[in-house]
């Protein structure tokens, strides 16, 4: 249905299809006209070609119709006619309207299964609205005439540069910004996909491209990189390249297969990102029709569905000042796969986890096909997604991407999987921040792999990636320490069943504005998080067991972008402090990659398992030039054993240096020891929020375990009233007796009296806590003026943490 309106639309001038009606209003040619900006200009999404029927529009290119360009000194003003209303799906431009602009609701898209939309379906409705004059509707862009406004620009505007298209992807919606708000809310309630565009700061490009013409950006020269790419770097105001991607780029530009080692927070993803970008506009603007461009570019695998997203949203917001943007998809498992199969027909970048996207692929030869053809393949934290748990979809993948040059036509996949496809046509790039050069210096060897051993997996794997050179390029631009900058480190060493004390006096007295609080379990996950809610912190839960959606959420809320589940209402200057805070409690899922801007505390409340691990965690504090401070809490069993471990990950420093045993000392990890006398005011809150949230989980799980119980009965066939019944069923000693004992308990405990300690804890929150420092307390004072005051007596060595 749709690909007919759209023949409808290419075959038939625009105005022989407009009503009657609305033609004058476009004969009215210099009546009402004004000055306007370039966000309020009419701009319509240039048609689709029929192929791209579910596609937004051709390559992201917009037209507008009726604007005079006009010059005023330095600046270029657009004279146009008023706000015209706007057909929600582009069919039905009706023409401009001077009539002003009034919000309304985002029309719903049709089901992706179909691309049309069904009779009296949501589309069709809103397109009926639209036909309402007094619907003045305003939001989605009018598609067909959009060539033209590129044309009209190209022409007219003596700076082409600068002003070939100065709006961010976003922009393109004349929408308002409140009105576009909402309808990207609702869009991203109905669709998980755009849902999942959580890291996109559309905003800040859009403010930032005021005045990105002052930004000196000669330091990318060497790169010599596109205009249109320098463009869109300063809209981001990235007026230099990081060390990696200085050294990276010009190497993927000429074709190298490359190996990328680089501290976290260091700009890993457009040391990538930027070629591929590159290689796509240039295959673009050689491709004669459009459609021939459109074959993917890069595939790039990375290990979480987090990340993924993040390198998705991080590449949109580069490719946002661009006047075509590829079209990049992300294949994560969470969302649905049919639109995912979809998505990847018409993709040009993709961005997948290898497990969804090796049942993608698996399901039909198209989207192999496909992605044979790509000029990249991107392996990002590169060590874990060679290891953990990955290692069989990645083989998988790769080898079947390699079978294009040893498979025949007829249709049967090569079975000699060790056969790699002998000079593959694509360009193999690999990164991580913990990537052992002495597994790239083998990759050209003959060793015999024994898979049995975690490193040597993954060097079998990467001889499996099919480099197309013997030796791969290795850029490691920080061989000293894999650990950034202005990150400071701590230890603080506590009892085993003091941690979560520990973790609270820590998120009490650190001023943070977003803390990353690492377990390694999901249970840890699930208590820790309602535990510190009742601290009245708060705090979101991120863990692999999560539908795709709640993490999602979790993300947005941690970043801010989102109003705070907390209910509670600040009465105290700490509290409203904390408000601003926000914490996440997180498995190992957050560990690796995800760039979420002012993380400034990590917090590894069970210890890391291995020093890379402890590596990614703390990497997500102090990045980009930003400090941070990252602590560890060590049960007395665990503190030499986590010495030794971060001792690791300084080991290679001591050894390319030549300083002082002390000042090396210095630049690890420092113990900290807070006065145990401020922790035992703290503790009264602490077991309150304890027993509460304690409860209230076991509570939780008997109210499962007595369903299970009556089923299993009714499944006996007793009688589930009966008592002796129940023991037959629910009895038996040994693991989990205690936790059963302590899920009756909970049972038993009456509303009234969790009712009562909730009142007990708020009395508790409410009050200051006396820190036995003079007047001061902790709470409603200001911590950094105590620690001034009296530091060293207050918390000792953390001063060099800036606790
Ligand atoms: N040239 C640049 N100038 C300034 N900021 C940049 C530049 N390039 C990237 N950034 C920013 O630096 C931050 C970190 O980048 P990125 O996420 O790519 O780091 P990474 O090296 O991949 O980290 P990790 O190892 O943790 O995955 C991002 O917010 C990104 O926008």
């Amino acid at each position: 249905m749709a690909i007919d309106k759209k023949r409808k639309r290419a075959d038939a001038p625009v105005k022989d299809t407009k009503p009657p009606a609305t033609k004058p209003k476009r004969q009215k040619n210099n009546v009402g006209k004004r000055v306007t900006s370039v966000n309020s200009l009419q701009w319509k999404t240039v048609d689709v070609p029929e192929m791209f029927d579910d596609a937004e529009g051709f390559y992201g290119l917009e037209e507008v119709e009726g604007v005079e360009i006009v010059r005023d000194g330095d600046m270029v003003r657009f004279v146009a006619a008023g706000t015209a209303p706007e057909s929600d799906d582009g069919d039905d431009f009706e023409g401009f309207d001077d009539a002003p602009v009034e919000a309304e609701e985002s029309p719903e898209k049709p089901p992706p299964s179909t691309g049309a939309a069904a009779p009296g379906s949501a589309k069709e409705g809103s397109k009926t609205q639209k036909k309402d004059p007094k619907s003045k509707d305003k939001k989605e862009t009018k598609p067909n005439e959009k060539r033209e406004k590129k044309a009209l620009k190209e022409k007219k505007d003596p700076k082409p540069q600068e002003k070939k298209d100065p709006r961010p992807q976003e922009k393109k919606d004349p929408k308002p910004p409140k009105e576009k708000k909402a309808a990207k809310a609702q869009e991203a309630q109905s669709d998980p996909e755009l849902e999942a565009n959580v890291f996109a700061q559309a905003g800040d490009i859009a403010e930032a491209e005021a005045d990105n013409e002052d930004i000196d950006m000669s330091e990318w020269n060497p790169l010599e990189l596109s205009s249109q790419m320098l463009s869109s770097l300063a809209r981001l105001k990235f007026d230099k390249p990081t060390a990696i991607q200085a050294q990276s780029i010009p190497e993927i530009v000429n074709g190298r297969d490359l190996v990328g080692k680089a501290a976290t927070g260091s700009g890993k993803t457009l040391a990538f990102g930027i070629p591929i970008v590159e290689s796509w506009l240039a295959k673009t603007a050689a491709a004669k029709k459009a459609d021939e461009a459109r074959q993917p570019t890069a595939l790039i695998l990375a290990p979480t569905r987090e990340l993924a997203h993040q390198i998705s949203d991080h590449l949109k917001q580069l490719c946002a000042g661009l006047a075509a943007s590829p079209y990049i998809c992300s294949v994560t498992g969470g969302l649905s796969v049919h639109k995912q199969q979809r998505q990847l027909e018409k993709a040009d970048i993709v961005i997948a986890t290898p497990g969804r996207l090796w049942e993608v692929m698996s399901s039909g030869k198209s989207v192999l096909q496909a992605l044979r053809g790509i000029s990249f393949l991107v392996v990002d934290e590169a060590d874990r997604l060679l290891q953990d748990g990955h290692f069989k979809e990645v083989e998988e993948i790769i080898k079947a991407l390699d079978r294009i040059t040893t498979e025949e036509d007829d249709g049967e996949d090569s079975s000699d999987d060790d056969d790699a496809a002998p000079g593959s046509h694509r360009q193999t790039l690999v990164f991580s921040a913990t990537f052992n050069k002495a597994l790239q210096q083998k990759l050209a060897g003959k060793a015999r792999f024994n898979l049995s051993s975690d490193a040597e997996s993954m060097e079998y794997l990467l001889k499996k990636l099919n480099f197309r050179e013997a030796r791969p390029m290795f850029v490691d631009t920080n061989p000293i320490s894999q650990m950034a900058e202005n990150l400071k480190e701590g230890l603080i060493q506590c009892g085993d069943l003091e941690k979560d004390l520990y973790l609270y006096a820590v998120l009490m007295l650190q001023p943070t504005h977003r803390a990353l609080v690492f377990t390694n379990s999901i249970n840890t996950v699930r208590r820790l998080t309602p535990f510190l809610q009742a601290l009245n912190l708060p705090a979101f839960a991120l863990h692999s067991d999560m539908e795709q959606k709640a993490r999602l959420r979790s993300i947005e809320r941690f970043k801010g972008d989102t109003k705070s589940s907390s209910t509670a209402t600040p009465t105290t200057q700490q509290q409203q402090q904390q408000q601003q805070q926000t914490i996440l409690v997180a498995t190992d899922v957050a560990a690796r990659g995800l760039d979420i801007p002012n993380i400034d505390l990590v917090i590894h409340y069970h210890v890391p398992r291995s020093a890379d691990d402890y590596v990614h965690r703390s990497g997500r504090t102090a990045r980009a030039h930003k400090s941070g401070v990252s602590v560890l809490l060590c049960g007395p069993k665990e503190a030499v054993s986590t010495t030794r471990l971060v001792a690791k990950v300084h080991a290679r420093a001591a050894a390319a240096t030549h300083l002082s045993r002390k000042k090396l000392r210095s630049l690890g990890v420092q113990t900290v020891d807070i006065d145990r006398r401020l922790v035992s005011h703290l503790r009264p809150r602490v077991v309150l929020a304890k027993k509460i949230t304690e409860t209230s989980l076991a509570k939780e799980r008997g109210a499962k375990e007595d369903d299970w119980m009556k089923t299993a009965a009714e499944e006996l066939g007793v009688d589930v009233e009966d008592a002796a019944a129940l023991a037959l069923v629910g009895s038996w000693k040994g693991r989990g007796s205690g936790r059963k004992a302590k899920e009756r308990e909970a049972m038993e405990t009456s509303k009234a009296e969790m009712q009562e300690w909730r009142w007990e804890l708020k009395e508790l929150l409410a009050k200051r806590v006396n820190t036995g420092v003079s007047e001061r307390y902790l709470g409603g004072v200001d911590v950094e003026g105590l620690l001034k005051g009296a530091a060293g007596e207050f918390l000792g060595v953390v001063e060099g943490l800036g606790l």
